[in-house]
């Protein structure tokens, strides 16, 4: 990215704080700085998302206005659009501007938005990039990179989000005329839910069953025009576009449907790196290839989990935190000033396991976006070996750390009282924002069903095998190969690190062994298998989960090691906050932890004493270990959670802005009421 020399907005007001969070800052044991590098990943990456950060404060076109909490869908659509326009042509100036600038400028321009082009790159030009064959990217990227084409990805149909295989939209092969016919044959066949498909792209990818020679050859992707590159109208010849309408958040966002009518579209549209179809309409394929179409989904999701998890999560915290140590309630001792609401136990107990669990998911998150890149690197070159480890991974941990995270986001709005039901606490959008991520890239049983398919396959291996080394060459392998053929470790209270990966690992492969020995069983009885797999999902699920928390806890505990030879009071601090997340999750899963590791009642209660203990520790730190996010006043869009901590003026200026404060007497009031009942 250019450097702009005449940058002059600072990231903080540091100017007029409140005298409470001067106290609390000065009660820090350790070092901010590279608690920071840590979270984003790096000192270089610190460095790179202040620039960033510091290029959209500069840039007057990226300003929030009118108030992005009073804006009407119009208005929010609106806003999104102009904020996109200029967005993107910056980034077709400035041609150095990285992959991660652009991410970070992106979250701040677009804060707990995802913004009408954003299929274009997340989902878009990945799958087209995977999927196309040399000449297609030859003929279509330049326009692609260029913004010139806008894409979103059309997969999902009003009667069919989960089941890919039963979608109902054809694409069929007419050899007269050299061209796919995309057709949406019934009324649950029309295509519902893309982003920016409503108003916004001209083009997208469309997922549809390919019919040639009177067969059909299953799910595969085309890139098809919708909207003329000049008028932006949608094209004749079969097309119904439109947007779905109001939808829980996501306002500024056209999720939109379409319905095909015969839509002609050339035969080179079909993207053609693992299948393809010839000119006389012969099928042919690669079938190591073909689980590629899933990729831009294993993408997202393992993406998911430290921008919306992790970054949601941390948000949510960082607003309840920041408020808790200037709001004031309750008598506490009596005669004494009111303490303030971060001093009760029970105010402790939700922000700080939640605080905990917000670093747990954005580490962790970190490490699986590395891991994506690494594996994904080899998996574009044609080998997939590691893809059923990564999809496994990546659809648990995007369930597993959504799960928790919109729960925790929930349990900081509501220890923020009443002020965290306004939408000036930015938690409503926050909320609002990751618990659709929820839903899309496939929702949570589904995925952990996924998961637990691809464990009781490693499981049934290591079972057979009498050494590691003839197995993949990944984590789940290794750790249910090792305990499988281990004694059970004797646990030693409090635990130690290691500990509890351990503990983890043991739980997670009894429940591997219980989901094992449910299905063996119920198909012992005759069952089919599809019957035996659905009556053993809720073992399924308890496998995924668990096996999904290895993955946290064995992650974080890297990190902590390589922080223990850096810096010891980071390691402090970072160690408290694992060790919390670790122990209230052995304590909710209790019986699991009891019969696995061979623990007994009374040691669970000393897991609930430390958490007690912990709370203690952590509580100089709170603040510090907020600030440590580094997240702009900008991004949280918070009168509860600024980094200055004056509240109660945020507040009031928030009130007075609201539109219904244009006028002294509503004309509604007036016009319906007034006129009617009091004349
Ligand atoms: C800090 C530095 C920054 C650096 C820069 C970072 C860059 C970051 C850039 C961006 C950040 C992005 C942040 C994200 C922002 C969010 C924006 C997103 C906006 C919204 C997008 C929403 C898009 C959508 O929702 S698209 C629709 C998604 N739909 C689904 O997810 C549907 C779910 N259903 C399915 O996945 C499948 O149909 C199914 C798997 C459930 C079932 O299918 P099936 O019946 O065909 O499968 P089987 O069960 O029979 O399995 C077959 C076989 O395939 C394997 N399989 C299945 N899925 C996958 C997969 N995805 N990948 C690989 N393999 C897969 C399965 O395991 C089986 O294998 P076997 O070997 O066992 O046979
Ligand atoms: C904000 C948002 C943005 C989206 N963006 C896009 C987009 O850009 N492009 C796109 O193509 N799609 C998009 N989607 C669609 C999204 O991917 C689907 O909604 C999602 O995959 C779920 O499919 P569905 O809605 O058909 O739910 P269904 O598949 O009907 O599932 C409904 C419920 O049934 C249960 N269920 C279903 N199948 C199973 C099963 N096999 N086992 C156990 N339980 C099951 C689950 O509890 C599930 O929650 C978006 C959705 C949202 C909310």
């Amino acid at each position: 990215m250019k450097q702009d020399e005449t940058m002059k907005v600072k990231r903080y007001d540091d100017t007029n704080v409140n005298p409470d969070f001067v106290a609390e800052r000065k009660k820090c044991t350790f070092n901010i700085e590279l608690l920071t590098n840590i979270i984003d990943g790096s000192s270089y990456l610190t460095e790179t998302r202040r620039q960033a950060q510091l290029a959209v404060l500069n840039n007057e076109s990226f300003s929030n206005l009118p108030d992005r909490y009073y804006a009407s869908r119009d208005e929010a659509y609106a806003q999104n659009i102009r904020k996109s326009a200029a967005y993107i042509k910056l980034l077709k100036e400035d041609k150095s501007i990285s992959r991660a600038e652009s991410y970070f400028m992106q979250c701040l321009i677009f804060p707990n938005e995802v913004p009408p082009f954003s299929l274009h790159t997340t989902m878009f030009t990945p799958t087209f990039e995977s999927m196309a064959d040399e000449e297609q990217k030859k003929l279509w990227m330049p326009r692609i990179e260029n913004y010139e084409i806008l894409g979103t990805y059309i997969q999902t149909e009003m009667g069919h989000g989960t089941n890919v295989r039963g979608l109902e939209t054809t694409a069929t092969f007419d050899p007269s005329t050299d061209e796919f016919i995309i057709h949406s044959p019934t009324l649950t066949s029309i295509k519902w839910w893309p982003g920016g498909l409503g108003k916004t792209c001209n083009c997208a990818i469309v997922m549809a069953s390919l019919i040639t020679n009177g067969r059909n050859e299953g799910i595969h992707p085309f890139i098809v025009q919708l909207r003329d590159f000049e008028t932006h109208e949608p094209l004749k010849g079969g097309l119904t576009i439109g947007d779905i309408g109001t939808k829980l958040g996501f306002h500024g966002m056209d999720n939109g449907f379409v319905k095909f009518d015969q839509f002609r579209i050339p035969r080179r549209n079909m993207l053609m790196k693992s299948a393809k179809v010839t000119r006389d309409g012969t099928y042919q394929k690669e079938k190591k290839l073909e689980k590629l179409k899933y990729g831009s989904m294993v993408f997202v999701r393992a993406m998911l989990v430290f921008n919306q998890a992790g970054q949601g999560l941390a948000q949510a915290v960082t607003i309840a935190a920041r408020y808790s140590c200037v709001r004031r309630q309750s008598e506490y001792a009596p005669g004494q000033e009111e303490p303030h609401i971060i001093e009760y136990q029970a105010q402790q107990h939700i922000l700080f396991t939640e605080l905990a669990a917000s670093y747990i998911f954005y580490i962790a998150g970190n490490k699986l976006r590395e891991l994506y890149f690494t594996m994904n690197y080899d998996i574009q070159k044609g080998d997939l070996s590691d893809l059923p480890e990564l999809h496994a991974l990546s659809a648990g941990l995007k369930a597993l750390t959504l799960d928790e995270a919109v729960v925790g986001i929930e349990r900081c709005r509501l220890i923020c009282g009443g002020h965290g039901y306004s939408a000036a606490s930015g938690i409503p959008k926050i909320y609002t924002e990751v618990v659709a991520a929820c839903t899309y890239e496939g929702v949570h049983p589904v995925l952990y069903l996924q998961t637990a398919r691809y464990l009781l396959k490693v499981y049934q291996a290591a079972l057979l095998s009498s050494s590691a080394s003839s197995l993949p060459d990944n984590q789940s392998s290794k750790y249910i190969f090792r305990h499988l053929h281990s004694e059970r470790p004797r646990f030693h209270f409090p635990l130690s690190f290691v500990e509890i990966v351990e503990a983890f690992e043991r739980r997670a492969l009894m429940c591997i062994e219980k989901a094992s020995k449910k299905l063996d069983g119920l198909l012992a009885t005759g069952r089919p298998h599809h019957e035996a797999w659905n009556y053993s999902a809720c073992y399924l699920i308890r496998a995924a989960k668990a096996h999904s928390h290895v993955y946290l806890t064995s992650s974080v505990h890297e990190q902590l090691e390589t922080v223990r030879q850096e810096d010891a009071g980071v390691y402090t601090v970072l160690g408290q906050l694992f060790e919390l997340y670790a122990l209230k999750s052995i304590v909710d899963h209790a019986v699991e932890f009891i019969e696995s590791c061979g623990i007994t009642t009374d040691q669970i209660n000393i897991c609930i004493e430390r958490i007690e203990a912990l709370l203690l520790n952590i509580r100089p730190n709170v603040l510090p270990l907020v600030d440590a996010f580094d997240f702009p006043d900008r991004l949280l869009g918070s009168a509860l959670g600024c980094y200055d901590g004056n509240v109660y003026q945020r507040l009031y200026e928030y009130a007075l802005n609201s539109p219904l404060n244009k006028s002294t007497v509503n004309v509604a009031y007036f016009v319906y009421y007034i006129a009617i009942n009091i004349s």
